[in-house]
């Protein structure tokens, strides 16, 4: 686990994949990303870059700099690596420029950066905002708002990290968006305040569309899992359960890859 003292900012899991309905609902977990400002000339990665760039326009000019990223996720594998990355760069460039920003304001800066690095379909401003302000949140990502936000009290989250999806953007959104009307049904049923019945519907209908094994899911609720899903566009999955249950889906999962048990996060990523 991530002990320092960096600027950081939550990995995530899914409850609602945004991607054919631009409506989403994320959640933080206790895996982090950190993010350190250090001197340098060059920043090789895309949404280092953009994050680089959105700052310098928007808000101050932060120097040569680059990054160093230290990472509890895998990248490119549905568990919100690339929201956690922006959010925490934004955040230490805040703090190289001695500036507090409120959450809501680096959030939108990072989501700016991840769009223009074309690393998300929609902004992930669902992804975004989970990890950046923790709890459970349920997003317009179209109209980058904050529908409802929650805590989500003594669960915990049993993650099966797996990254390296195959399938480019265009290709997963052209597969999510045939199940569009099915998305927004699970929309329906988080608003009405059914957030393990969504989350697995959710889960069912990215393995679906996407040609991941729905394995990992039933085998997660045999074990007592309250909702299991792939994470993301995948092909990570995630889980959440009651701790008297964190063992037995732990070990139903580990058929599967070598689990991870996190705690679902309420509070925001670090401000500097
Ligand atoms: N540890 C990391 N360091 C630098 N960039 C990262 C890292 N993790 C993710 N990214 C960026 O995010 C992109 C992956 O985004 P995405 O496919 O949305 O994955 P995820 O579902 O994990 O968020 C990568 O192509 C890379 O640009
Ligand atoms: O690119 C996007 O707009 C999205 C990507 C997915 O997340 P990952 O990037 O974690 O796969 C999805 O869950 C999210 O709702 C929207």
């Amino acid at each position: 686990m991530l002990e320092s003292e960096l600027p950081f900012a939550y990995a995530g899991g899914s409850a609602l994949n945004a991607v054919a309905s631009w409506k989403g609902a994320a959640f933080a977990i206790s895996l982090k990303v950190e993010v350190k400002v250090v001197e340098g000339k060059r920043i090789d990665n895309k949404l280092l870059r953009s994050v680089y760039e959105v700052f310098k326009e928007q808000v101050c000019d932060p120097g040569e700099v680059t990054f160093v990223v230290k990472s509890e996720v895998p990248p490119a594998g549905g568990l919100k690596s690339s929201s956690a990355v922006a959010n925490a760069a934004t955040l230490a460039l805040f703090e190289r420029c001695g500036m507090r920003p409120s959450p809501y304001y680096a959030l939108k800066l990072s989501v700016e950066a991840a769009k223009r690095a074309g690393v998300t379909v929609t902004g992930a401003f669902d992804d975004a905002a989970a990890s950046m302000l923790g709890g459970l949140v349920i997003t317009d990502n179209k109209e980058m708002v904050v529908e409802e936000r929650r805590p989500l009290e003594g669960l915990r989250a049993i993650v099966l990290p797996r990254g390296g999806r195959g399938l480019s953007y265009g290709e997963v959104a052209e597969r999510l968006r045939l199940l569009k009307r099915e998305f927004l049904k699970v929309y329906e049923m988080l608003k009405a305040g059914d957030l393990y019945g969504a989350m697995t519907l959710n889960g069912f209908l990215v393995a679906g569309a996407l040609g991941y094994p729905q394995g990992p899911v039933l085998d997660a609720l045999r074990a007592g899992a309250l909702a299991a899903s792939v994470s993301g566009n995948g092909p990570s999955y995630v889980a959440l359960a009651d701790r008297d249950k964190v063992e037995d889906v732990y070990e139903a999962l580990s058929k599967h890859g070598r689990p991870v048990v996190a705690e679902v996060v309420n509070s925001p990523a670090y401000l500097p």
